[in-house]
Formats: C-alpha cells, structure tokens, sequence
C-alpha cells in the first residue's frame, strides 16, 4: 500500500513545514486543486505547485478538481506534477485529454465522483496509469466515509483483472486508522488521507500507524 497525505488539511500558512514532516514516510504528495467551479471550493495553483517542488522530490500527485482541465494540464507539468488526475465529469473528451497529460510524459490518472460508474471509463482503462475512487463528494477534507464505495473499489479491481490491466486504484476521502484495513482489502493500492494525517499531534507517526493498521 502506497499512503499519499492531502495537503489540503495541512496548515497554509506553514505548508513548508507541515510538508517536511511527512517527506520521508509518504510515498506521494497528493495535491488537491480545486477551481470554486467543479466544486464548491478553492484551493491552491500551479505556483504553489511550483514552490513546493523546489523543496521536494518526492512525487507530486495532483488532483484537478476543476473544469475544463486542458487549459492547466501544461502549467501544472511545468509546475512539477508526476501524475496528472482528471475528473471524468469534467472532461467532455476524456481520452483526448489522458493523451495530453501522457504526451508530456506524465502519469494520467482519472477520478470518479461517488455518482458515476465505472462503466464510464471502461473504454479509457487501457490508456490511464492511475483510476482515483472518490469516497466522499470532492471540496473538503474530513468529510464521512461513504460505505457503499468499498464495494465500488472492489468491482474495479475486478475490472482490471478481468481486462489484465495494470493502472494504480488510488482511493479519496474519509479514510482513518479505523476503515483503512477494509479500504486495502477491498482492492486499494494508494491511500489518500488528509484530516486524519495533518490533524493528527505526529503526522509521521500516524503514516507509521496506517502501514501496521493494515497489517493487523
Ligand atoms: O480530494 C479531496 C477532497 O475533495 C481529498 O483529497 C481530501 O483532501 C481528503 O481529505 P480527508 O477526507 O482525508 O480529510
Ligand atoms: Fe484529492
């Protein structure tokens, strides 16, 4: 299991510091853009993008809660994204903008809102290297777990077996130290987790404590 701390419950005023305490246990940095269109909410650009990344080479893995997300695919690679992820319901040409975000050599990933089906994006699976299950509807941090979407994260895993895909399943939202277990199990290789990593007194720690939860 890869664990990507959300950085949109870390403190802005200290998001230096608050990044250098999860550096070494993380293994990507997940970075929630959001436009105050395809959600009700706004959060940080391509120069935050690009200030953090001269101080850390640890993988940037940015979610781009936003409409039409061509215009900003190009800024965020030169921002310093590694991996790229769209909202399928914000993209009208889904594949056309996967192949933009790979023709810079980027890694595509492509989210899902609890709403939509997988169904949706069975014809793009072979072309993404990354599917991002949303387990609460996209805006805001510390929000409830919605139950219903273990059973979502299984029929993916499933899908890729059956189709003998490799892509990443990437889960978002709600998880702590006491659904993370199920949330594995059900078939998650990336764990997002923000209110419960940066809220905690020892972000570090509480990365440490995700790894043996799921062990357990
Ligand atoms: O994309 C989003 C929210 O839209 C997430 O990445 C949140 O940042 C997750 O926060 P928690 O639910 O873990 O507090
Ligand atoms: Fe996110």
């Amino acid at each position: 299991m890869k664990i990507a701390p959300s950085i949109l419950s870390a403190n802005f005023a200290n998001l230096l510091e608050d990044v250098k305490k999860i550096e070494k246990d993380a293994d990507l940095l997940h970075i929630d853009v959001m436009d105050g269109h395809f959600v009700p909410n706004i959060t940080i650009g391509p120069v935050v993008v690009k200030s953090l990344r001269k101080f850390f080479s640890i993988p940037f893995d940015v979610h781009l809660m936003i409409e039409n997300p061509d215009l900003y695919i190009e800024n965020f690679v030169n921002s310093g994204a590694d991996i790229i992820t769209v909202h399928q319901e914000a993209c009208i040409h889904l594949h056309r903008t996967i192949q933009k975000i790979k023709s810079y050599g980027k890694k595509a990933g492509v989210s899902l809102n609890p709403a939509t089906p997988l169904e949706s994006i069975k014809y793009v699976l072979q072309d993404i290297d990354m599917v991002l299950i949303m387990t609460v509807n996209p805006g805001f941090g510390g929000q409830k777990f919605i139950d219903s979407m273990l059973k979502k994260i299984e029929e993916i895993k499933k899908m890729r077996e059956d189709l003998g895909l490799n892509f990443e399943i990437e889960v978002d939202g709600g998880i702590n130290l006491y659904n993370v277990k199920e949330v594995v199990e059900a078939g998650t290789d990336i764990i997002v987790a923000g209110s419960s990593i940066f809220e905690s007194s020892d972000p570090a720690q509480t990365i440490k404590e995700f790894r043996k939860a799921v062990k357990r």
